[in-house]
């Protein structure tokens, strides 16, 4: 896996906006023609994508590695005696205001977002591998709101 990936999601545009802005996409390219310059991406997600399919393209592997990475190397591990080991990986949303950080990344019931996507996965995946014995000591930190959403969304 390439240590950065960066996507952008592209919002559905208001209908004023639809007709005054210059951008275009063509593949994972951003472009305004007959302007030489041209913004190319590792993924470009169109008006019509889901957040799933956001989630799914990158993000997924993130947690499923996370999870299954410990997993795989933890006997390693276990036989230095090491107490602790830190998994990281970072999944952030960049943009403008009113551009969809909150909806891709929070999400609303009908489309729940990255967050809750990762974190419903997360308890799937420990649920899995710890059927081998395996312990695993998660900690969090979620608004209130989005932790009951969570809860609610995928009870
Ligand atoms: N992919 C999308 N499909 C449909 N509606 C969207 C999408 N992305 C954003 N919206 C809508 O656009 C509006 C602005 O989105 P959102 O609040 O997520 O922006 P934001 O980047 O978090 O803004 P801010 O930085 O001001 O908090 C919201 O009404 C949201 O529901």
């Amino acid at each position: 896996m390439e240590q950065i990936h960066v996507s952008v999601r592209s919002r559905p545009l208001s209908p004023e906006d639809g007709e005054t802005s210059p951008w275009r996409i063509s593949g994972n390219s951003i472009f305004i023609p007959n302007q030489p310059s041209k913004f190319e991406f590792d993924r470009i997600f169109g008006e019509e994508c889901k957040t799933i399919e956001v989630y799914k393209a990158r993000t997924k592997q993130l947690v499923d590695a996370a999870v299954r990475g410990f997993n795989g190397i933890a006997s390693h591990f276990i036989a230095l005696s090491l107490d602790i080991l830190v998994v990281t990986g970072t999944v952030f949303a960049y943009g403008q205001t009113n551009s969809g950080k909150t909806h891709t990344m929070r999400g609303v019931a009908v489309e729940p977002g990255v967050i809750p996507l990762a974190v419903h996965d997360l308890f799937n995946i420990i649920q899995e591998v710890s059927l081998q014995s395996l312990r695993f000591a998660l900690a969090a930190s979620l608004p209130s709101d989005l932790r009951s959403n969570v809860i609610r969304w995928f009870a």
